[in-house]
């Protein structure tokens, strides 16, 4: 069966519309490339089609190259197309070289090959709101049809660079002023446009532009060799674990250096690397991975319409509670934010305020839309309020009893088919709810710090949650646009709970004589934005012992116990708010290693009754990666056993968008994979037998071990508690 394809009508004028037609987006399939190299040899031939106009089917030019292919062509199951072909082929020589004039009519979206289509025409016209960008490098690969020559040409270097190294689109009247479109029109007037500016091209009323060739935007030489020299040190300090940047601005430089027929064959050879690098696989897994966890089986295969969410209320405005006000303010949702008394309140409304001022001085909002943004908040002191509410979302601190109060209370004031959702990251739901009879519209909604910020959404469904409050919740998730994670209810959930070895393998290998600093630069080094130790500082240690007793109590025979943290934090060194934890802080919160620390580590290490064990005093950073992340891994295949997640992919993204795991990686299930369920297993096995239960392989790993089977494939018998 075919995977999209091309149209071609000719009208009454003699221009040739070509229209893409491969739904949802457009994307540019081996099929699709094929006809429309088809289309365009008919179009050439003919003698009654004057000029050609390229379009895309429903409002969208086209999402790129085919992201589904990127699979079938590392598995060797789809032939990748032989290097040049799109871009040499097709559209240096076939479309831009042709006798008749091309003219690209853009709506919706001209990402990537999508783009590079377009940039070969001898004109572009758009509508305002379309994007345009060259995004692949968030995909692992570099621009493979053309756009490494064609973007520098129309918009200089410089702002291609950003363009592309940033993977950042731009919208239709920044792309007039950046001379990537030539006219802005709306959709209604976009297709006859373009059909008369090719005929005005063909006519000489317009210029006709063959972007290749375009040397205007360009720098002098060594201008532009001391803006590559910048981008190169630029993405190296952005990502010193990636090559791909640097090999983008390699087939730039090669372009402008030794011309750009050069540097076609320079991009088409890096594109046919790229394509099979472990990065590239595990970037195009995470870009399936992020849009598979809003399908969750059995729940958003029902037909469900999510309900309409008119009204919110948020208790507590601290951190979380303002954060989570701010996001959803930020997508029109009139708040109602609670507090026990005037002064919280007012530090509260104070926080929203001042999360979305930053937005002003950042320029990415007006002082309007700040006014009308902010108006939608309304503080109070009461239950009054929340009787016309549709949603409630609980963000008081981390206290049964005062969470179990609160959801009574909530059951008395709000209306029947409010839900009521907790931002707890660790408290069972149920143990929240125990006070209720409300268990069905009960649910977690646990937002990462800064709320407003960071991507992930946690929903947490208990066995009595309903499909439709899961439903409405992912639907608010998609608004304030997070990317969701549906997950079992247990203590930690899946994020926490599989994090929670992270730090405290750390914390087993200090008291047995590693360097604190040591563990924090090898995990950095791997990817991740900080390691164990700055995160705890980060966090502060009264949530770190508030979770740490969680995880004793529910799972003790795997909790690692060591009163180092206790200990410091009796010292007043509770992490950066007290500006000294494993780091010494300064006035802008710059972190400094502290030797006074040894002190508390011997004390810890005195108490726990352990010794230092020379062999850990000189691990390698491969050695603490894995010491560190098995454990991890381990604890994800639990999660995963226990049915508390969907997927393995779910896991990956809750890894990447909640703590930061590199994605390049392909989150930490994927990372896993690649190293293989048996050298895992036999790793963890070893260091269970020397160090204690804490790395005790679990019974899911030990079977993936010894089937040899990956740890991500489904599994058989899904033991779901969901
Ligand atoms: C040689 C070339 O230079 C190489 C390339 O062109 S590589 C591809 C470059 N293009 C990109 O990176 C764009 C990737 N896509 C996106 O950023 C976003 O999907 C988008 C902005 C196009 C649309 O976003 P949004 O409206 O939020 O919808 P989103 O859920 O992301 O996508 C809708 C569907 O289209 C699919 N899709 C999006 N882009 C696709 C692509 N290029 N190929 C195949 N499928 C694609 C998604 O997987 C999703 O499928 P699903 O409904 O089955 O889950």
């Amino acid at each position: 069966m075919n995977k999209g394809r091309t149209i071609l009508e000719v009208g009454a004028d003699g221009v040739a519309l070509i229209t893409i037609i491969n739904p949802p987006v457009n994307s540019l399939s081996i099929d699709v490339l094929n006809s429309l190299k088809e289309s365009y040899e008919q179009a050439l031939q003919r003698d009654d089609v004057k000029a050609i106009v390229v379009t895309g089917a429903k409002g969208k030019f086209s999402g790129g190259f085919d992201i589904t292919a990127f699979g079938g062509i590392q598995g060797g199951n789809t032939p990748a197309p032989k290097p040049g072909f799109v871009s040499v082929e097709i559209l240096s020589d076939t479309l831009e070289g042709a006798k008749k004039p091309s003219v690209a009519a853009i709506d919706g979206l001209a990402l990537g090959g999508g783009l590079e289509v377009a940039m070969a025409c001898h004109a572009r016209i758009s509508t305002p709101n379309a994007q345009l960008g060259l995004p692949e490098l968030q995909l692992g690969v570099i621009p493979g049809f053309g756009g490494t020559q064609r973007l520098p040409r129309l918009v200089g270097l410089s702002k291609a660079l950003e363009m592309m190294l940033m993977s950042k689109p731009v919208k239709g009247e920044e792309a007039l002023s950046l001379g990537l479109v030539d006219a802005v029109v709306s959709g209604n007037e976009l297709v006859n446009t373009a059909r008369r500016w090719a005929l005005d091209i063909l006519e000489h009323r317009r210029p006709w532009v063959v972007s290749l060739y375009k040397t205007d935007k360009l720098e002098p030489l060594g201008e532009a060799r001391e803006i590559l020299k910048f981008a190169r040190t630029q993405a190296q300090r952005r990502a010193p674990n990636l090559n791909h940047p640097l090999f983008c601005i390699d087939a730039i430089e090669e372009g402008i250096v030794s011309g750009p027929r050069a540097g076609l064959w320079k991009e088409a050879e890096v594109f046919q690397g790229l394509l099979h690098s472990d990065i590239c696989k595990s970037l195009v897994h995470i870009f399936f991975a992020q849009r598979g966890t809003t399908k969750v089986p059995g729940v958003t295969d029902l037909g469900l319409v999510p309900r309409r969410i008119n009204k919110v209320a948020v208790l507590g405005g601290g951190l979380m509670g303002s954060g989570i006000a701010t996001a959803l303010v930020l997508s029109n949702y009139p708040v109602i934010l609670k507090e026990v008394n005037e002064k919280f309140l007012q530090a509260g409304i104070g926080r929203v305020k001042a999360n979305l001022q930053s937005r002003i001085k950042k320029g990415k909002m007006t002082p309007e839309k700040f006014e009308k943004t902010f108006s939608l908040l309304k503080g109070v002191l009461d239950y009054e309020s929340f009787r016309d509410v549709d949603m409630v979302i609980e963000a008081v601190i981390e206290n049964v009893s005062l969470k179990q109060q609160i959801f009574s209370d909530l059951e008395k004031y709000c209306p029947p088919h409010c839900i009521l959702a907790s931002n707890t990251s660790t408290i069972d739901l149920n143990l929240i709810g125990e006070r209720t009879r409300s268990h069905d519209r009960i649910i977690g909604a646990h937002f990462f710090s800064p709320a407003h910020v960071m991507p992930l959404l946690e929903i947490v469904r208990t066995q009595k949650t309903s499909f439709q409050v899961i439903v409405d919740l992912l639907d608010v998730g998609k608004m304030i646009k997070k990317t969701p994670v549906v997950v079992g209810n247990c203590t930690g959930f899946a994020v926490n709970r599989m994090f929670f070895p992270y730090t405290q393998a750390a914390l087993l290998l200090v008291e047995r004589g590693t360097d604190v600093y040591q563990i924090d630069k090898a995990i950095t080094k791997f990817g991740m934005p900080m390691g164990p130790f700055r995160l705890c500082d980060l966090v502060g240690f009264g949530v770190a012992i508030a979770t740490g007793t969680q995880f004793i109590m529910n799972f003790p025979e795997r909790t690692y116990k060591t009163m180092l943290i206790p200990i410091m934090q009796e010292d007043k060194r509770a992490g950066e708010t007290t500006r000294k934890g494993f780091y010494v802080y300064n006035d802008k919160r710059k972190a400094s290693p502290d030797p006074e620390i040894k002190k508390y580590i011997e004390k810890a290490r005195n108490i726990s009754g352990v010794t230092i064990d020379l062999k850990l005093t000189k691990l390698s950073d491969k050695d603490i990666i894995e010491m560190v992340f098995f454990p991890v891994v381990n604890e994800a295949c639990r999660v995963l056993a226990e049915g508390i997640a969907v997927k393995a992919a779910d896991l990956d993204i809750s890894a990447v968008m909640g703590m930061g795991f590199p994605p390049y990686r392909g989150g930490i299930m994927f990372w896993a994979d690649s190293l293989g369920s048996k050298y895992i297993y036999s790793r963890l096995a070893e260091w269970s037998n020397m160090y204690g239960e804490f790395f005790k392989p679990c019974a899911y790993l030990a079977d993936r071990a010894t089937k040899g089977t990956p740890l991500s494939s489904p599994m058989e018998q899904a033991k779901s508690r969901l």
